[in-house]
C-alpha cells in the first residue's frame, strides 16, 4: 500500500494499540495503512453525564478512560507497554440529549424518532495516549447531519434489519442508515466513529520535525486538551529550527526536560488555586461562569495576579474560558470543589502546606539523609500525631482532610478489588477518618468493620462521619504498635506500611498474626515500586520527604508478610495476602 500520509509512517515500528472493539474505527484506521493491534476496552461507559457541561466534553473523557483503561492493562496482561493507545468514543447529540447505543429495539425507535426531520450533532472524541511519555492528547470533532422525516414503517423496517443496535444514535451512516440522512455538515468518517483527517493532524503536531510545526495556525477547532500536543513553547521550536540536525528525537527530549523544570509552577498554580477556592466560586456563581473581574473580588486577590491565575489554570487544563467567561473544567468539578464526593482539596492542602515546604529543603534532606521537617516547621516529626507540630488542631485536621481525600478517591478501587465474601469481620489499621472503612462496608454487604486508630485521631474523626453513617462499621481507639488489635478476619494495611522502618513493620505484622487466626487476610494498599526500582516515579518522588519509612517492592512486602506466616494471594496493583 502506497502511504500518502506520512504522517502514518512515523508510527512505523511503533507498537500502536486501537483500544476499541468497533469494526468501522478499525477499517478506518486500517484503510491508511497503520499498523496496529486492537485490544477492546474493558471500561464501561458510565460516566454520569450530568457531571459534563458539554456533551463533547464527555465523549472526550470517556475516549480518554477507554484508553487509559488498555495502556494500564496491558503490562500486566499482555505483558508488553505499547507506544501508544488510541481510544475513542462516538455519540449523537439532540437538543443537548446524548443519544449512545440503543440498548433494544424500542430505544432505538425512541432515538430515531427523536431525530427524525431534524439535524443533529455527532461528535467523537479521541484520546491519544503516549505511554512512555506519560501524556494525554486529546480532541473531538463535530459533524451536522440532518434525518429526512421518517415514517414509522421505514423506522420499524430499519430497526428490524438489526444495524441500529451496535451504533450511537441507532443508526449507521455508511450502511442502510445513509438512506435516512438529507445533509452531512463536516467530516463524514467522524460520524462512522472516527475523525481521521484530525486525527492525522494532530499526529502531525506530535511527530513532525519542528519546523513543520508552523502549520499550528491551520489547527481545527474544538482542541479540548490545552497541555498537549503543543508538547514545547513556539520560542523554543524557533530556537531548534536553527539546528538543523536537531531530530525528532531531541525535540522529545527537550519537551520533557521543559515539562520536568516547569513542574513546580503547575503544581502551586493548582495548589494556589484551589486555597483562593477559585473552583468553588466558579461553580457557586450563577451561571457557573465568572469573569476574570469577579473571581478577583470574590476571591479578594489583585485583578491582576487573577487573571494571569485564571490563564495560567486554564493552560493546565484547570478551567476553560469562552470570551472573558472562566468556567471549571470536567475535570475539576470532579476533584477540586471542596464539597464533591472525590474532592481531592484536603490532599492538595496538605501537599501545599506540608510537603511542599519539606521539598524546598530537599537538597539539604539529600545531603543529610534526613527529612527536614525542623528546617521547614521548626519540629522534628518522629511520629505523625504525636509531635508538637501535629498536636496543633489545625494541622491535625488538615492531615486527616488529605487522607480522607485519598481515601474517598481510591477507596472504592480498593474494597472492590478481591473477592471478600467469604469474609465476615475486618478490621481497618490506621484508618484515620473511616472513610475506607464505609467503602469497605458499603461493597461488601456481609461484612462489619472496625476502625482502628490512636484516641486523638477517634475523637476527631466524628467531622467526617456521612449523614447516612452504616452501622457496621464502628471506631475502636488504640496505638497499633502498643494496644491489643480488634479481632478480624481481614486485616486493612491501606498507606500505613511506607510510613515505617522494616523493624516496626515487623511489631505491627507480628501483632497481626498474633490477633488473627489461620485462614484470615492481610490487604496491603501501597503504591509498590517496580521490582527494579526505576518507577512510577509517584513512589519514588513520595519517598524523598519520608521520615522513617520507605517505599518497598511488592517482592518486599511479601518478604516481610511471609516472616509472618502469611503467603501472598495476588501480587498486583494491590495485594492481599492469606495466613495459613
Ligand atoms: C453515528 C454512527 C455511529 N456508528 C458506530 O457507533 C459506535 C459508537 O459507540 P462507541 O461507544 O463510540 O464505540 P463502540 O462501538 O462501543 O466501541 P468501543 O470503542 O470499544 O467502545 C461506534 O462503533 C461507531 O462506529 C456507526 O457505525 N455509524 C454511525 O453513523
Amino acid at each position: 500500500m502506497v502511504l500518502m500520509n506520512p504522517v502514518i509512517s512515523k508510527l512505523t515500528g511503533k507498537l500502536v494499540v486501537l483500544a476499541s472493539a468497533s469494526p468501522r474505527r478499525l477499517e478506518i484506521l486500517t484503510n491508511v495503512g497503520l499498523r496496529f493491534e486492537v485490544v477492546p476496552s474493558w471500561f464501561k461507559e458510565t460516566l454520569d453525564k450530568r457531571l459534563f457541561k458539554t456533551p463533547h466534553e464527555y465523549a472526550v473523557e470517556t475516549a480518554k478512560q477507554k484508553a487509559l483503561e488498555v495502556a494500564k492493562r496491558m503490562p500486566f496482561k499482555h505483558l508488553k507497554t505499547p507506544d501508544i493507545v488510541i481510544g475513542a468514543d462516538t455519540v449523537v447529540v439532540m437538543d443537548g440529549l446524548i443519544l449512545e447505543k440503543p440498548v433494544d429495539k424500542q430505544d432505538a425507535y425512541r432515538m430515531l424518532s427523536r431525530l427524525s426531520g431534524k439535524e443533529h450533532s455527532v461528535f467523537t472524541g479521541v484520546a491519544i495516549i503516549l505511554c512512555h511519555e506519560k501524556e494525554v492528547i486529546d480532541f473531538y470533532e463535530e459533524t451536522k447531519v440532518k434525518f429526512a422525516d421518517l415514517s414509522d414503517d421505514l423506522l420499524w423496517e430499519y430497526i428490524n434489519s438489526g444495524e441500529p443496535m451496535d451504533k450511537a444514535g441507532g443508526y449507521g451512516i455508511q450502511a442502510l442508515g445513509g438512506m435516512l440522512v438529507e445533509y452531512v455538515h463536516g467530516d463524514f468518517l467522524n460520524v462512522v466513529g472516527f475523525p481521521l483527517n484530525q486525527f492525522c493532524k494532530k499526529l502531525g503536531l506530535i511527530f513532525s520535525p519542528p519546523g513543520s510545526l508552523t502549520h499550528n495556525s491551520d489547527e481545527p477547532q474544538g482542541t479540548s486538551d490545552p497541555a498537549a500536543p503543543d508538547l514545547t513553547s513556539r520560542g523554543t521550536m524557533q530556537m531548534q529550527n536553527v539546528r538543523e540536525n536537531e531530530t525528532e528525537d531531541g525535540k522529545e527530549k527537550l519537551s520533557k526536560m521543559i515539562e520536568l523544570m516547569d513542574g513546580f509552577k503547575a503544581s502551586k498554580v493548582l495548589f494556589t488555586a484551589s486555597k483562593l477556592h477559585v473552583f468553588d466560586v466558579l461553580r457557586s456563581s450563577k451561571t457557573g461562569e465568572l469573569q476574570a473581574e469577579d473571581v478577583a473580588q470574590e476571591i479578594k486577590a489583585s485583578m491582576k495576579g487573577t487573571e494571569r491565575l485564571l490563564e495560567a489554570c486554564v493552560s493546565l487544563g484547570l478551567l476553560q474560558r469562552t470570551g472573558k467567561e472562566y468556567a471549571n473544567t470536567a475535570m475539576s468539578r470532579h476533584f477540586l470543589l471542596s464539597d464533591g464526593p472525590l474532592s481531592l482539596q484536603g490532599y492538595i492542602q496538605h501537599c501545599n502546606e506540608l510537603v511542599w515546604p519539606l521539598f524546598t529543603h530537599l537538597e539539604t534532606a539529600v545531603r543529610e539523609g534526613t527529612n527536614q521537617h525542623e528546617k521547614a516547621f521548626g519540629k522534628s516529626s518522629d511520629n505523625l500525631f504525636q509531635d508538637a507540630y501535629y498536636s496543633r488542631h489545625e494541622v491535625k485536621l488538615r492531615f486527616m482532610k488529605a487522607m480522607h481525600s485519598i481515601a474517598k478517591v481510591s477507596g472504592r478501587d480498593v474494597a472492590t478489588a478481591f473477592d471478600l465474601s467469604k469474609y465476615k469481620t475486618a478490621c481497618d489499621l490506621g484508618g484515620c477518618t473511616g472513610a475506607m472503612a464505609y467503602e469497605f462496608a458499603k461493597a461488601h454487604p456481609g461484612l462489619s468493620v472496625t476502625m482502628f486508630d490512636l484516641p486523638e485521631v477517634i475523637e476527631m474523626s466524628g467531622h467526617f462521619r456521612p449523614h447516612d453513617a452504616d452501622d457496621r462499621v464502628s471506631f475502636v481507639a488504640g496505638d497499633f504498635f502498643k494496644d491489643e488489635l480488634p479481632k478480624a478476619d481481614v486485616y486493612i494495611l491501606a498507606r500505613i506500611l511506607h510510613d515505617w522502618s522494616d523493624e516496626k513493620v515487623h511489631i505491627l505484622l507480628s501483632k497481626i498474626a498474633k490477633a488473627c487466626n489461620p485462614g484470615c487476610c492481610v490487604l496491603v494498599s501501597e503504591i509498590f515500586l517496580d521490582e527494579d526500582r526505576k518507577g512510577p516515579s509517584r513512589g519514588l518522588l513520595q519517598a524523598l520527604s519520608m521520615t522513617e519509612g520507605r517505599q518497598r517492592s511488592a517482592s518486599e512486602y511479601s518478604l516481610l508478610l511471609k516472616s509472618h506466616g502469611f503467603t501472598t494471594a495476588q501480587n498486583q496493583t494491590l495485594a492481599p495476602t492469606t495466613r495459613h
